[in-house]
C-alpha cells in the first residue's frame, strides 16, 4: 500500500459509519429509543424505532485521475456512501476529504421544469458559478453532450426521462469538477448518450478529475472503471484491479442466483477478510 505522501488523494474516505434510524412495524422490531422517550411513544402507539446500519468503518482513498467503480447488491450501502462524499447527508461517524466541492449528478443544480433546454443548460451553468463569458465558451459543447435535437428548445417538463438525464449530465459535467459522481447516471440513457457520456468522463478524468461511479452493469463497470469497490451490507469486500473485482462479484452474485447462500456467504466472508484498508498516519479510527 503506497504512503499517502506518494499519491495525490482527491478524495479520503475515512471511516465512514452510516447508522439510519427508521421505524419499524415489524412484530419482533425492539425500539432503540430509550429513557422516557421510548415510553411516550410506547404510551402513544408509536411505532419503535429501530437502527439500520447502511455503512460500517469504510475507509478509501481515490486519487485524482481513478475512475472508480462501485458495485454490490441493492441496499449493500453504494448511494449511502455517494450522498456522503457528495456532502447531502452526514455520516454518522467518521469524515470525508475532497480536494474540490464533488459534483454530484442531479444534486449541484436544480434545473426548472418549466424553462426550455438550452434556457436550463445556461441556467445550470450559471448557477455554478460560471460566468455568462464561460457559459458562452462551453455552450455548444453541452448542447452536443445533450444530443436533444429540436427538444433542445422545449420546455423540460415535455422531456423524456432519458431525455432529462442527458441534459443534467451536460450541465453537472460543464465545469470540468475535479470529482464526479455518477449514481446510475447513464442506465436512462440510449447507447448513444453512454457513448457520448462516456466519453466526457473519460476528459473529466483525464483532467486530473476524479469519477465515482455507481451501476449495476458490469458490462458499463468493465469498460469505463480504473478501478472496482465491492460493497457488501455497508462494508467493503473487495477494492481493487477492475477484472479481477467483477470477476469475484460475478461469482459470488451466481451462486446467490443458484440458492448457494451458505457458500456465498463464505466465498464473500473470504474476501473480505483478505481486503486491506489503506493506512494512513492520523486515520479516524
Ligand atoms: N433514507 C433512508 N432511511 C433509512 N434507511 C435508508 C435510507 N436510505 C437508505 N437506507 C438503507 O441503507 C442501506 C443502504 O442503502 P443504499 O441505498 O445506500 O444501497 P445501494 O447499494 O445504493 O442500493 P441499490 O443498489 O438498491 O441502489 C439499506 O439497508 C437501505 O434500506
Amino acid at each position: 500500500m503506497p504512503a499517502i505522501t506518494d499519491v495525490r488523494p482527491a478524495v479520503v474516505i475515512d471511516d465512514v459509519t452510516m447508522v439510519y434510524t427508521v421505524t419499524s412495524t415489524g412484530s419482533d422490531a425492539e425500539d432503540q429509543v430509550s429513557g422516557p422517550r421510548r415510553v411516550l411513544r410506547k404510551a402513544l402507539g408509536r411505532p419503535p424505532i429501530v437502527n439500520n446500519q447502511a455503512l460500517t468503518d469504510v475507509r478509501l482513498l481515490i486519487e485524482q485521475g481513478e475512475f472508480v467503480g462501485f458495485i454490490g447488491r441493492n441496499g449493500s450501502g453504494k448511494s449511502t456512501l455517494m450522498n456522503i462524499v457528495a456532502g447531502q447527508m452526514n455520516a454518522t461517524r467518521g469524515r470525508v476529504w475532497a480536494v474540490d466541492r464533488p459534483a454530484k449528478l442531479g444534486v449541484n443544480v436544480a434545473l426548472v421544469p418549466a424553462l426550455s433546454g438550452d434556457r436550463n443548460i445556461r441556467l445550470g451553468c450559471l448557477a455554478q458559478g460560471m460566468n455568462p463569458r464561460q457559459v458562452d465558451e462551453v455552450f455548444d459543447d453541452l448542447v452536443e453532450i445533450a444530443a436533444l435535437g429540436k427538444a433542445l428548445h422545449w420546455p423540460m417538463k415535455a422531456y423524456s426521462s432519458g431525455m432529462a438525464a442527458r441534459l443534467r449530465f451536460a450541465v453537472a459535467t460543464a465545469t470540468n469538477p475535479h470529482v464526479l459522481i455518477l449514481d446510475e447516471a447513464l442506465s436512462t440513457g440510449d447507447a448513444q448518450f453512454q457513448a457520448r457520456g462516456q466519453a466526457r468522463m473519460h476528459e473529466i478524468r483525464e483532467n486530473a478529475g476524479c469519477v465515482l461511479f455507481v451501476s449495476h452493469s458490469m458490462s458499463e463497470i468493465r469498460q469505463l472503471c480504473t478501478r472496482v469497490v465491492w460493497l457488501d451490507d455497508g462494508e467493503v469486500v473487495m477494492d481493487g484491479d477492475t477484472d479481477e473485482v467483477v470477476d469475484r462479484y460475478d461469482e459470488y452474485m451466481k451462486m446467490l442466483a443458484a440458492g448457494n447462500l451458505l457458500s456465498a456467504r463464505s466465498y464473500r466472508d473470504e474476501r473480505a477478510a483478505e481486503y486491506q484498508p489503506p493506512t494512513w498516519v492520523g486515520a479516524h479510527r
